[in-house]
Order: C-alpha cells, then structure tokens, then sequence
C-alpha cells in the first residue's frame, strides 16, 4: 500500500498545532480528512491511519478510534499489540508497518496509509523514503489584525527554493484522481479568518 503523509498547515511557517490541540476548528477540512483517509476502492479493503500518542491523546474521546480505519498509534513504551480489531499499538514505524502487512492477523488488507500527526512523527518521516505522497492542506489567515497562537511547526525542506527536498507539487486534476470523485475538491475554501486549498505532493 502506499504511504501519505497528510496535514493541515498554515502558511507561510507551517504551524500545525496549539497547546496540544489543532489551532483551528474547520469544519470542510475535518470532513475532507475524514473523506480522504476513509475511502477505498476495493470495498475488501480497509485503510490505515497511523500516529503519534500525543495525537492520540488529544483527539476527544468520542471521535476515536477514527471509524472505519485502523488505527495505529506510535509510543516508545508500548509493547507491540493488538488492542482491538481497529486499534494497533507499536513502538516503531518499522513495527508499525509490518504489522500492517501481517495479513493473517488483520480482516481486511490495507489500502492506503496515511500518517496523521503530529509534529514529532512528522518531521522523523518526512525524511523517510517510504513516504510516497504528502496531501498539505495549505491555510492561509486572511485577517492580518487577527493573530493565530502555534506552538508547533513542520520542518518541512519542501518550500526551500533550491532544493526542496525532492518534492514537487501535482496539478489539481492529479489530486482529484488520487482522492477519486466521490470527494469534491473545492479551491480557496474559506471558513472564518482562513482560507485553504488541499494539495497533492509526490517526489520528483
Ligand atoms: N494540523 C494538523 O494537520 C495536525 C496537527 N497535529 C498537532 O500536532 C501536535 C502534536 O504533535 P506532537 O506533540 O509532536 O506529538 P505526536 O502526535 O507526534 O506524538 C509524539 C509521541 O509519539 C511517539 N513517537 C514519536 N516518534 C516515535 C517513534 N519513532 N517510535 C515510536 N513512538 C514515537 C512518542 O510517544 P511516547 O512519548 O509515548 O513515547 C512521542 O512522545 C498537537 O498540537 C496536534 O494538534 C496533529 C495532527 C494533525
Ligand atoms: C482533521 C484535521 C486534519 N487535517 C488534515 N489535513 N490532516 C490531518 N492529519 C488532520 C488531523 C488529525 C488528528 C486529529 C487531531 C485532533 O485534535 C488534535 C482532532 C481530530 C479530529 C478527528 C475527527 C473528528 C474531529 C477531530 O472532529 C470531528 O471528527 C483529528
């Protein structure tokens, strides 16, 4: 299955996060990851979100597990288990995807996986050559007297004028097919003081 990296970031210093939690509460995007990670085309399959324990931790209890994914999330102190049908434990990225290509003990086989957050799993995969895509939904705040508090940022090489890590933008129709058309792609979404588009990034 291949591997995206997907996150919603504010420009132009890529925060993705407060204290904790997301800066910004927007409704579309919450729905388009949802869409997004959710979605598969052979309905025998399943798709897999994977991410940090503090990510973990701050998504209200009501909405975890995610549904209809599984759900694997990364710590230094878990023993490596299976909590329940949809829930992984796993002490490493490594053990963390082998145990998804493990198919005797998983029901379905996985379709996609997505790396969800946060900031800490990130930017240690970023790096990582198994990582085949990057979905960045790009925020931008259109209220220059309305400050938006971050605590926490990508390090991503990707904006980098020379080098840019080896990551390259795709067209709008390349990410329409990636998410396929059952999810509408809308541009320049606006939602209080922000306004954002999803982009579509592959290595060169
Ligand atoms: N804007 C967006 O799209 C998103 C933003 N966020 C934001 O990101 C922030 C959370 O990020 P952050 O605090 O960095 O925490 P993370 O969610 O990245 O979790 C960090 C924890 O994951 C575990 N971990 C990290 N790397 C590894 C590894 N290689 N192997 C095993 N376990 C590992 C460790 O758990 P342990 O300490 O237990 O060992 C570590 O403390 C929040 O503000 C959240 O809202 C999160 C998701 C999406
Ligand atoms: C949903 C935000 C998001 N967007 C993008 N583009 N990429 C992402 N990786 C994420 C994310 C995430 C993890 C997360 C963190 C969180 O609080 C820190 C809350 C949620 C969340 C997950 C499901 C929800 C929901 C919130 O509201 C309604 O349903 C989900």
């Amino acid at each position: 299955p291949t591997i995206s990296i997907i996150v919603a970031a504010l420009k132009p210093n890529l925060g993705i996060g407060y204290q904790g939690k997301l800066p910004w509460r927007l409704r579309k995007e919450i729905k388009y990851f949802k869409d997004i990670t959710t979605q598969v085309k052979n309905h025998d399959h399943i798709n897999a979100v994977i991410m940090g324990r503090r990510t973990w931790d701050s998504i209200p209890n009501k909405f975890k597990p995610l549904p209809n994914r599984i759900n694997v999330v990364l710590s230094r102190s878990f023993k490596n288990e299976i909590i329940d049908s949809n829930v992984i434990h796993a002490n490493s990225i490594d053990v963390a995807l082998n145990q998804l290509s493990n198919k005797d003990q998983l029901k379905k086989s996985i379709e996609r996986i997505f790396i969800i957050g946060g900031a800490e799993i990130y930017n240690e995969l970023i790096h990582d050559s198994r990582i085949d895509h990057l979905l960045i939904t790009e925020v931008e705040n259109s209220n220059k007297d309305h400050q938006v508090p971050i605590d926490t940022f990508l390090n991503f090489p990707i904006y980098d004028s020379n080098n840019n890590g080896g990551w390259i933008k795709s067209s709008k129709s390349e990410l329409q097919e990636f998410a396929g058309d059952d999810i509408s792609i809308e541009d320049d979404i606006k939602e209080g003081d922000f306004v954002y588009n999803y982009t579509l990034w592959k290595r060169k």
